[in-house]
Parts: structure tokens; C-alpha cells; sequence
């Protein structure tokens, strides 16, 4: 099972992280000792872990896992999947909504296995651009569909509670490939998804 549990934490790395964690609060100022704290660096410690839980997992696994045969040769789209993920330049979250489709050429995907494949890609330190393209390289790679489309629209913490400070910015990603090279392929794909991009 290619899942990790939250009890599954390796313990050794939890204390690791943990006394890290213990460190950067003293540093900050606060008093690790009192009451609301003394339970924070265990529980920051495996949530960090929890939201880099990507490095352990395997997408494409997780794609071969679920893929049969069918000769349906029209665009499957889902849209909507929502992602946090984690800046690799600040370690803030940025989140918002991947929007997938693709073409199949002989095989389909279980319609699960999407949204677990930008889960995977998502909880690791990532820019907005890599992760756009590890999803499209993954689907082209395994699936070999005719073609696929990735579009992903985020707002970045790091860009809205410090830096910049700009509440409203979204950033707009996507890679396309195969038959989503033609320009009508494309445009249909981005008319089905236009009502969600803002
Ligand atoms: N291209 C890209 N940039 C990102 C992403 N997430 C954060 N950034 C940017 O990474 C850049 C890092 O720039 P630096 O100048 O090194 O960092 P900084 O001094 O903290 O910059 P400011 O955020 O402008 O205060 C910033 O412009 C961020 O907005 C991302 O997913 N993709
Ligand atoms: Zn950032």
C-alpha cells in the first residue's frame, strides 16, 4: 500500500524534527514550557512530515495500480481538485485547484488516481511551475494517452501574509501535450474548465 498512516511516523525522525521544532519556538520567543506549547513540536513535527509525504510515494505506481482497458477515445476531464502544497522558497503554503484531462489511447485511469497523483506531487516543497509539469510528465509517461492537459491555479501564502502582501493574486500554471498541442483540442479543454478559472 503505497499510503502512509499518521501513526506510521518513523519515530526516531519525529524526535528529530521535533527538537528542531522545539528550537525555532524558543528562538522566536516563546516559552515551550508552558501549557498550550508543550505538545506543539511533536505536533508540528508530524505535520510537516504529513505535508511532505510525497517524497515516500510513488505516482506512478499509483497510475499502473488502476488502469484498464476501454477504446473510449473522447477528452476526460476533472476539474476542481483541490491542492496544498508548500513553497520551496519560504516553506508557506500555496493552494487552489488542479484541473486535469486527457485523451485515452486504449487505456483508462481510475478517476481517483488523479487527484492522488497531485496529492503526491503537492506534499513536497515545490514551485507551482514543477508541480504543474511532474502531474502532466507522470500521466504522459504511464497512461501514454493521446494527449493531456494540466491546468493549475493557486494563491501563495507567501506572497499574501508577508513579502509582497497582495490578498488577491492568482497564479496560473499549465503544460499541455499530445493532441492538447492543437490549438482546438486545447480550447475545448479550457471552455469546459473556463466557468472555474477566475
Ligand atoms: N515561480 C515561482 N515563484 C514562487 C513560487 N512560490 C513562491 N515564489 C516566489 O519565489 C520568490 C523568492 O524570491 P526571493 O527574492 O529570493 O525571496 P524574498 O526576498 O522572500 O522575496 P519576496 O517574496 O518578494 O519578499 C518570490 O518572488 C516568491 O513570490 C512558485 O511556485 N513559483
Ligand atoms: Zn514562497
Amino acid at each position: 500500500m503505497p499510503y502512509k498512516h499518521y501513526e506510521e511516523y518513523n519515530l526516531e525522525t519525529t524526535d528529530r524534527i521535533k527538537t528542531q521544532y522545539e528550537n525555532i519556538i524558543q528562538d522566536i520567543g516563546e516559552d515551550t514550557s508552558r501549557e498550550g506549547l508543550q505538545k506543539t513540536p511533536e505536533r508540528a513535527s508530524k505535520a510537516m512530515q504529513f505535508l511532505t509525504q510525497g517524497y515516500d510515494l510513488d505516482a506512478a505506481e499509483i497510475l499502473k495500480s488502476a488502469m484498464f482497458k476501454e477504446s473510449y477515445n473522447e477528452m476526460v476531464i476533472v476539474k476542481n481538485i483541490e491542492l496544498y502544497s508548500l513553497c520551496e522558497h519560504h516553506m508557506l503554503p500555496f493552494f487552489g485547484k488542479a484541473h486535469i484531462a486527457y485523451i485515452p489511447n486504449g487505456h483508462i485511469v481510475g478517476l481517483s488516481k488523479l487527484p492522488r497523483i497531485v496529492d503526491v506531487f503537492a506534499r513536497r516543497l515545490q514551485v507551482q511551475e514543477r508541480l504543474t509539469k511532474q502531474i502532466l510528465d507522470c500521466i504522459n509517461d504511464t497512461l501514454k494517452p493521446q494527449g493531456v492537459a494540466v491546468v493549475i491555479e493557486a494563491s501563495h501564502m507567501c506572497m499574501m501574509m508577508r513579502g509582497v502582501q497582495k490578498q488577491n493574486s492568482v497564479t496560473t500554471t499549465s503544460g499541455f501535450r499530445g493532441q492538447f498541442e492543437k490549438i482546438e483540442t486545447r480550447n475545448e479543454f479550457l471552455k469546459l474548465i473556463s466557468a472555474d478559472l477566475s
